[in-house]
């Protein structure tokens, strides 16, 4: 796989797989944090920061929907990559051009934070414009960011007192089967570690199925950060897990809550804008030529995330800015 060694672009430099066949997620490395606080290394001021991501990525897409949510959009800029990856990684382009340094590649602005950086070039990316740096490049880390460092206009606190032991359990406890599950079986190299993968999505999400069957949300009726990284999973699920990582024991419009869920979130004021499935088929089937040689893109599953769902039956504590008119109708 393709990454930065020393600051210089390399194809070959690293193996996805252990020794056993199994995925192995390589850890990120810029770990610093924004803090509401004038004093801080990376204060909280409106205007300073960007965010890059790829529409198709649910790491980013975690971001992406946690800025649009809380209505961060006037405090926090936004831009998107091509959502196909080759061989240059990551790629800025005149219809998604870098709108800060316009620069041709994700890579070389990483090579601006850090001259002699080693590691991969991923989506999402937390930019600093005064201090011309990556703050921080880890979508759980940057989510908590925005939502608990700035207030925006929308009252919407995605980690609300009360909860918040709840919710980070929540987002551990589906971090492994579910978000990084799909990848483990879709990369996997043997037959055994991507049987191992699949059995953790689906009992996972056979787990959720369940509880989600009289609560609304992953920790009761409050929208929090967990729904935010099940739902940018469970929205790519029937288009790209299922069939190019090989999930296919079930689709997620084959469970009724599951599907109820997703269909409810997406209805979600803000939530429908931030979701891209050309970007995210387009993506997945064309940048992993070991995974589908062909690069051919499906043209299905034929669903629809704005369809009518039945999650009204279950009582949501939501601020206003969340109820809106997008609420799904009856009619
Ligand atoms: N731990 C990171 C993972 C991000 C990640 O893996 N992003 C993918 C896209 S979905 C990426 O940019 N991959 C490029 C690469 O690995 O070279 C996070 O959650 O922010």
């Amino acid at each position: 796989m393709n990454m930065l060694v020393d600051g210089e672009w390399r194809t070959d430099a690293y193996q996805t797989t252990n020794e056993e066949g199994e995925f192995d997620r390589q850890e990120t490395s810029f770990r610093d944090r924004i803090q509401d606080d004038p004093d801080a290394e990376f204060p909280a001021e409106s205007g300073r920061y960007h965010v890059y991501i790829s529409r198709a990525c649910p790491w980013a897409h975690r971001v992406a929907m946690t800025r649009r949510l809380k209505g961060l959009e006037d405090d926090i800029s936004l831009s998107i990559v091509e959502p196909v990856r080759y061989d240059d990684g990551w790629e800025f382009s005149e219809e998604y051009p870098d709108p800060l340094y316009g620069e041709e590649f994700l890579r070389d602005v990483y090579v601006r934070a850090d001259p002699d950086f080693t590691g991969r070039v991923t989506v999402p990316v937390l930019w600093d414009r005064e201090k011309e740096t990556i703050v921080n490049n880890e979508s759980r880390e940057i989510m908590r960011m925005l939502d608990t460092e700035f207030e925006g206009p929308n009252g919407v606190d995605l980690w609300p007192e009360g909860h918040r032991e709840a919710v980070d359990q929540a987002i551990d406890d589906i971090y492994d089967p579910i978000n990084n599950g799909v990848y483990r079986a879709g990369f996997a190299d043997t037959q055994e570690a991507y049987e191992n993968a699949v059995e953790d999505v689906f009992a996972a999400l056979d787990h959720w199925e369940e509880v989600l069957d009289d609560q609304r949300y992953l920790v009761g009726d409050v929208l929090t950060e967990a729904d935010v990284a099940m739902f940018a999973t469970l929205v790519r699920f029937d288009h790209v897990y299922h069939t190019h990582f090989k999930c296919n024991r079930r689709a997620i419009h084959e469970y009724p809550n599951l599907w109820n869920y997703t269909k409810d979130i997406y209805q979600t004021p803000g939530v429908a804008e931030t979701v891209n499935v050309d970007h995210i088929t387009r993506h997945y089937y064309m940048s992993h030529g070991d995974v589908n040689p062909k690069r051919l893109v499906p043209t299905g599953p034929d669903i629809d995330f704005s369809a009518p769902h039945d999650r009204d039956r279950l009582a949501a504590d939501l601020p206003p800015a969340l109820r809106g008119d997008a609420a799904p109708a009856d009619d």
